[in-house]
């Protein structure tokens, strides 16, 4: 996956430690963010002491987290300028994320994750506007897999079969159904125990290129 999406290349200047650190205290924040919504009085109390005691621990002694390879470190670009891996559904680094494994890559792109209870929307299933988040996503690698540049998603329509739901793991898969100049058309699902909850298609648009002959995106 990173390799794909690789737009920078040289290492930023940040130890691994730091980027191993935020990673942690992303992952802490959200487990926190469970606890907020799972937990009430000193059991809450307790939940938010263990997550902060955490943090100062991970803090006062930096070989707490010497054993972790950070995932998703900043970069350098070619400019020079420090980027981040910020996408709100894969980066470790955005507590947002939840964050996704990447299975594969080719001509099916496919995601795994079970989801906690910060994404519900009716009780013990995702919140719809996630799943379109979901299918966004793993249509647009799709998409960015099969062709050279970045593409934006111009149209995704999503049809709701049944709930999706949370607490168990998720198969998102997205693949190119057809591709015509700067417009790729894709399409995809989101499959529970063996059965497909919500499925998407969609169009992707690579903005048009530049005078100087490159696009405007990336
Ligand atoms: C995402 C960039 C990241 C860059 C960094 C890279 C590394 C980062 C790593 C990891 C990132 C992971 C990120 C995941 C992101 C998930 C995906 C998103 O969220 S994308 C954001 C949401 N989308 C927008 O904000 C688009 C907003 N829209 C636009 O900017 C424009 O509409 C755009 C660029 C998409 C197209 O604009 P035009 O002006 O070039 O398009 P026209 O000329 O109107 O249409 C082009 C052709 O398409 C046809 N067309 C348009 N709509 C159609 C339709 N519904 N069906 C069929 N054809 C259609 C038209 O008829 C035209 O065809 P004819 O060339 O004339 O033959």
């Amino acid at each position: 996956m990173s390799d794909l999406l690789d737009v920078d290349s040289r290492p930023a200047p940040e130890s691994s430690e730091d980027s191993a650190l935020a990673e942690y205290v992303a992952e802490v924040c959200r487990r926190l963010s469970a606890g907020l919504l799972r937990e009430t009085g000193d059991d809450l109390r307790s939940v938010v002491a263990a997550e902060v005691r955490s943090v100062q621990w991970a803090l006062e002694d930096p070989a707490a987290l010497r054993d972790r390879v950070p995932v998703h470190p900043p970069r350098l670009d070619h400019r020079g300028r420090v980027r981040m891996f910020t996408n709100p559904v894969l980066s470790q680094r955005n507590p947002l994320a939840p964050p996704l494994t990447h299975v594969s890559d080719g001509d099916e792109c496919e995601f795994r994750v079970t989801l906690p209870l910060q994404y519900q929307g009716p009780r013990n299933m995702l919140h719809g506007g996630y799943v379109g988040v979901l299918l966004d996503d793993v249509l647009w690698y799709a998409v960015r897999h099969a062709s050279t540049g970045i593409s934006f998603t111009r149209e995704l329509t999503v049809t709701y079969e049944r709930p999706v739901p949370l607490f168990e793991e998720l198969r998102i898969v997205g693949r190119v159904v057809e591709a015509e100049g700067r417009k790729t058309f894709a399409e995809g699902e989101i499959v529970a125990g063996g059965q497909v909850c919500a499925r998407a298609t969609g169009l992707w648009i690579a903005p048009k290129p530049r005078r100087d002959g490159h696009g405007s995106a990336g």
